[in-house]
């Protein structure tokens, strides 16, 4: 067995972007499932923009996350979060990766299911609680048993994520390798 990547062959990125058309692609999942990480690479690969919604919530707002939670909570920053996302729909094809929290709000996940082709990064609770543990970015996990927290928010949401177009498992492979997964999974989409 070898290390080496291969690059992902033109075939598949051709097959993937003619059963993606003009349709969005969205990532969702739980926090440190790599959506913001393995989205921005599966735009690249595709050719076609990325935009990640807590970026632009941040952009728009002109505060991070943290302080948009801590100055007008949950409820404000999810609506907030469905109308930044009902605008970056309109128009595709992109890849728009969202805030673990937003595909569990009816209303961006309706927006999601009408105009996107959605793929949900399925991950175990320790390859997720290795990534997030590292940062203080994410306001929900300032709790005083974090992992806890996020085994919570596991069982509440993965059977909504369930409901997702596509579902790929996340694991602690290069991030090339779930990419390419991505795309396989893209490609079996009858095209539209
Ligand atoms: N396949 C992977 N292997 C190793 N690290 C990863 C992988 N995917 C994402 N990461 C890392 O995990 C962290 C969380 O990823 P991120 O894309 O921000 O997740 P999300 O947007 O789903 O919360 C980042 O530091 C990212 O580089
Ligand atoms: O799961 C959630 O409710 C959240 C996930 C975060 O995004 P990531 O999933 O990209 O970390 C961010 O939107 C916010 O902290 C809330
Ligand atoms: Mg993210």
């Amino acid at each position: 067995m070898s290390d080496v990547i291969e690059p992902v062959s033109e075939a598949l990125i051709e097959q993937a972007k003619a059963a993606l058309g003009r349709r969005n692609l969205v990532f969702v999942g739980l926090m440190g499932a790599g959506k913001s990480a393995v989205g921005r690479m599966t735009a690249a690969a595709l050719g076609v923009p990325f935009i990640d919604s807590d970026h632009e919530i941040e952009r728009v707002s002109r505060m991070t996350i943290s302080e948009l939670f801590a100055a007008y909570g949950e409820e404000e920053f999810r609506s907030l979060e469905a109308r930044v996302i009902k605008r970056l729909l309109q128009s595709g094809p992109r890849v728009v990766s969202t805030g673990g929290g937003a595909y569990i709000n009816e209303r961006t996940r309706k927006h999601i299911k009408r105009h996107g082709l959605s793929v949900w990064l399925n991950a175990e609770l320790d390859v997720l609680w290795e990534r997030v543990n590292k940062r203080d970015s994410r306001p929900l996990l300032k709790t005083e048993n974090p992992k806890q927290t996020l085994e919570n928010l596991m069982h509440a949401r993965y059977p909504i994520y369930a409901e997702a177009d596509l579902t790929v498992l996340s694991r602690d492979v290069k991030k090339e390798v779930m990419v390419e997964e991505v795309l396989a999974a893209l490609a079996t989409i009858p095209k539209k």
